[in-house]
């Protein structure tokens, strides 16, 4: 399901402003991370997509169509969204309660429930949670309680706000296999992320934020080579790009997959 914004601007009660006119076109089933400083606005642009926030100007669509005047509970079938803390979207006394809630809520039937559900627990190794309350879990559990919830929906886009924050390796690679399977079921997936490494190995697009405008937009290699995006998000290029620039190679390496292939030639 492809998305257009288009010159989008928001401005919080409070005066900040967060947005000055972003734009941007997602293509069915692409995988593209956000980057940039804490304050550019990546939560806030996300937070668009699908409905928590209305534009002060521009808009957005999905799909073809203007999200203005759309009701959330429509957009929900849509774009699924995972937030940064799951104690903002947490709620139920199970974790399986709290993962069938989205598909029961969407009006599937228990055979489609019961399916994504179990798939949900499974790609996220909650299974053996599932009759645990949320909270007598660990933060990183939590979040990926926060994770299975959201792909129970199975909506055709799912966008994830740091989802590594907080994980260990396993949590990480588990996210990972999430991403990939997203994919393969031709799902699009958009995250935002502090981890540069995480981009490179599981993105295939990078939009770079700074002030609430996009600085740059590209593959992972052309927006990292670019020394005045770098800086200008306040980014650090992947570890591997990096070491594969110390070295001299000219060729383009931002993977462990690409480095090694790279070094055995
Ligand atoms: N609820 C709010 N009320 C007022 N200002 C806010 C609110 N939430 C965010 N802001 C401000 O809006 C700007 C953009 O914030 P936003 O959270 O979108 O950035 P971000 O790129 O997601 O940052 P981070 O990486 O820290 O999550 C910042 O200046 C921030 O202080």
């Amino acid at each position: 399901m492809s998305i257009q914004v288009e010159d989008l601007h928001y401005t919080y009660s409070s005066g900040t402003v967060a947005l000055q006119g972003v734009s941007l076109s997602i293509a069915d089933g692409e995988r593209v991370a956000i980057v940039g400083q804490n304050g550019a606005g990546k939560t806030t642009l996300v937070r668009h997509l699908n409905g928590i926030f209305r534009a002060t100007g521009g808009r957005v669509l999905v799909d073809g169509q203007d999200l203005a005047g759309r009701e959330i509970a429509e957009l929900a079938r849509t774009v699924g969204y995972v937030f940064q803390n799951p104690n903002e979207q947490l709620f139920a006394r199970t974790v399986r309660a709290e993962v069938e809630f989205g598909p029961r809520n969407l009006g599937y039937d228990r055979a489609r429930r019961d399916e994504l559900v179990d798939w949900a627990l499974t790609a996220t190794r909650l299974t053996e949670h599932a009759t645990s309350h949320p909270y007598h879990l660990s933060l990183a559990e939590r979040k990926r309680v926060a994770i299975a919830s959201v792909l129970a929906m199975d909506t055709p886009v799912v966008v994830f706000d740091e989802p590594t924050t907080g994980q260990d390796h396993a949590g990480v690679r588990d996210v990972s296999e999430v991403i990939a399977q997203l994919h393969a079921r031709g799902r699009t997936v958009i995250a935002i992320t502090h981890d540069m490494d995480f981009v490179a190995e599981n993105f295939d697009r990078v939009v770079a934020m700074a002030q609430g405008r996009v600085l740059a937009d590209g593959t992972v290699h052309e927006v990292f080579a670019d020394a005045e995006v770098v800086a200008g998000a306040a980014v650090e290029a992947p570890a591997m790009m990096r070491l594969a620039q110390g070295l001299g190679w000219t060729e383009s390496v931002t993977t462990v997959e690409r480095f090694v292939a790279v070094l055995a030639r």
